[in-house]
């Protein structure tokens, strides 16, 4: 099935590793999603420094970058497919609907120390969501975390755009 427009962003809130936004710089160019980083960064974007931390995917990204947290919610077409991704939620992310292709869905996630603003999300508790997880860690690993989500929107999308098989030169299983 061919996706003739990007319907899903991860959003990354003040992130500061750039091992955590490299992989998921990496999961974007995997699954035609785009990138959004709020600043400020915890690391410079500029070649030389990409090379040196091994991002090796990120031109194959589509990357927006926003002064703010502001910023970045005043591009957001419809706030009702904005979802923030936090362990504070009594709601799993399973339980909610990402199906709709014809709609851009955000997932915004949380800095690595900590996470997103609480004001913010005391003001929008029905946008949140939880990855279940055990009490013996104090969260997941951030790209981890967007992997996780990311992959369950695109589960209940059919894995729209994304190739279920692909013939390589010398296979090992075919
Ligand atoms: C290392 S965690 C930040 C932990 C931080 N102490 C906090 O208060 O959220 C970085 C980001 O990963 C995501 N995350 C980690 N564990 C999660 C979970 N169990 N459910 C939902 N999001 C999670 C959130 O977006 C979080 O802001």
């Amino acid at each position: 099935m061919e996706r003739k427009n990007l319907t899903n962003h991860i959003a990354l809130f003040e992130p500061l590793m750039p091992s955590n936004t490299g992989n998921i710089a990496r999961t974007c160019a995997a699954t035609d999603t785009v990138l959004h980083l709020i600043y400020p960064l915890g690391f410079r974007t500029d070649d030389k420094s990409l090379k040196r931390a091994g991002l090796d995917y990120w031109h194959d990204v589509n990357i927006v970058y926003h002064d703010d947290l502001k910023a970045f919610l005043a591009t957001i077409p419809d706030d009702k497919y904005l979802y923030l991704i936090t362990k504070f939620s009594d709601e799993t992310y399973t339980d909610r609907d990402f199906s709709d292709t014809a709609v851009d869905h955000y997932f915004l996630f949380g800095k690595e120390t900590t996470g997103l603003p609480e004001d913010f999300m005391r003001d929008n508790p029905e946008k949140c969501l939880r990855i279940p997880m055990t009490d013996k860690v104090r969260a997941l690993n951030l790209s981890n975390s967007a992997a996780i989500v990311i992959f369950e929107a695109l589960r209940q999308q059919q894995f729209a755009g994304l190739e279920r098989e692909h013939i390589y030169e010398h296979d090992k299983l075919k």
